[in-house]
This record gives structure tokens, sequence and C-alpha cells, in this order.
């Protein structure tokens, strides 16, 4: 089956607010850019994947995301995390000849095609399902098969929320890289140490001069 992600993601300058103490203002909207661009990267490359999504109102994010292959589809004003990620599912599905939608975040720069590859298959034979993050309390991806409505509870705590919502939970060993969003500190450097894509591996080397 293959699959069309849904990858929300905040205008660059409010993104990654948990970061602040690990990446001042001038680095924090370049590395929330390097992990979307990583992310879209791998999951484009992603042999489950048909087509990629980007739901953002961000001029400069789109325009590079576009530049790799993403599409877009602006975000709603004031509406948040879940409603832009229900408008751009329902965007997407009502497409003639709509795949599967799966909602995925736009921060796991470690993301690696293959992995990304065992959860779609997983997923696909269920109505709905997810995975949870590194953390084990909140989502990295929910997937919906073909005419299934997305109903996206993410936010925190969204692991509990989605389980309640009768999304299966994909109980997947070895899938280490999907699994991994970066929120703080410490979860950068558990992506550094899985291997993150180039761009986040480009601003990391820079965050890590600034500090010299
Ligand atoms: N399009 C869109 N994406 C959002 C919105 N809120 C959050 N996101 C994205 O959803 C994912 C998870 O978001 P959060 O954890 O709330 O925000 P974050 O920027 O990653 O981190 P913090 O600022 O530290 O909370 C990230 O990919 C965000 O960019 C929104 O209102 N619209
Ligand atoms: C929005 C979520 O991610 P984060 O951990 O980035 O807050 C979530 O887990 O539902």
């Amino acid at each position: 089956m293959q699959w069309t992600l849904v990858v929300p993601l905040k205008p660059l300058a409010e993104a990654k607010s948990r970061l602040s103490d690990t990446a001042g203002d001038g680095l924090r909207p370049g590395l929330a850019l390097a992990f979307a661009q990583d992310t879209v990267a791998a999951a484009l490359e992603c042999p489950a994947v048909r087509d990629v999504v980007v739901v953002t109102n961000d001029a400069l994010a789109a325009r590079e995301l576009t530049s790799l292959g993403a599409g877009i589809v602006p975000d709603r004003p004031r509406g948040g995390l879940n409603a832009a990620l229900a408008h751009a599912a329902a965007t997407v599905g009502s497409a003639r000849h709509a795949a599967s939608v799966a909602a995925l975040n736009a921060d796991l720069p470690a993301l690696r095609p293959a992995e990304l590859a065992r959860v779609l298959d997983t997923a696909a034979a269920f109505p709905r399902a997810f995975l949870a993050d590194a953390a084990g309390v909140g989502t990295t991806l929910l997937a919906a098969s073909r005419g299934r409505e997305l109903r996206p509870f993410f936010g925190p705590g969204s692991r509990a929320r989605h389980r309640a919502s009768g999304a299966v939970e994909l109980c997947l060993d070895a899938v280490h890289s999907v699994r991994q969003d970066v929120d703080t500190g410490n979860d950068l450097r558990a992506a550094l140490a899985l291997g993150v894509g180039p761009r986040t591996a480009a601003v990391a080397a820079r965050l890590l001069m600034s500090e010299q």
C-alpha cells in the first residue's frame, strides 16, 4: 500500500521553543527547518510513501520543502496542530485516487526510510493506527487507511489519547528512527547518536562551534 504523508510544521520562528536552552534564537529556526528537511527527504525515499504534503504557513519552509519534492497545504489560521492535520488530511483525502493518509511529525531528523516503511506496512492492517514516540508519552505517526478519517489527537499525552480514540498502537521493535522526535537537548543528543540527516548534522555542527 502506498501512503500520502501529512507533515505539520509551525512557523519556524515559533518552532522548537523547548530547545531554547540548547539553541539560541539565531540558530533555532534553522534547526527546526533542518529537522523538517531531513524528515521530508527520508520520507520521500520510503518505498511505502507515494507523496508528502507539508501543512504550514511558513514561506521559507514551504519553498525549501517544495524543492525537495513535497506538496504544501496552507495552515488554518490559529486552529492549532490537530485542526491543521485534519484540514490537510481532508484536503489530500478528497483528491481523486487518494491514498491512505498518515500524519508524521516534522521533527524526526534521524528518520530511516526502511523503518518508516515497516511502520506503514504494519499500519495498513488497521483502520487507524499510531506509533508512540521515544519518550513513550507522545505520538510520532498516526495512520488512517483509505476512506477512514484521521481523527488526530496530537499534543501532550497523545499516546494515551490516540489509544483511547480506538487507534491501534503499533508495537514494533527496531523502528527507533521513527520514534525519535526532538523536543529537548537530550532528544537532540539521542537523535545524533542514531545518526541524523545531512541538514541537521550541518546545523548541529554550527551549534557545537557556537558553544566553544
Ligand atoms: N501546521 C501546524 N503545525 C504545527 C502546529 N503546532 C505544532 N505544529 C507542528 O507539530 C509538530 C509537533 O509540534 P509541537 O511539539 O507542539 O511544537 P514544536 O515546535 O515541535 O516544539 P515546542 O515549541 O517546543 O512545543 C511539529 O512538527 C510542529 O511544527 C500548528 O498550529 N500548525
Ligand atoms: C505533538 C506531539 O509531539 P511533541 O512530543 O513534539 O509535543 C505529540 O507527541 O503528540
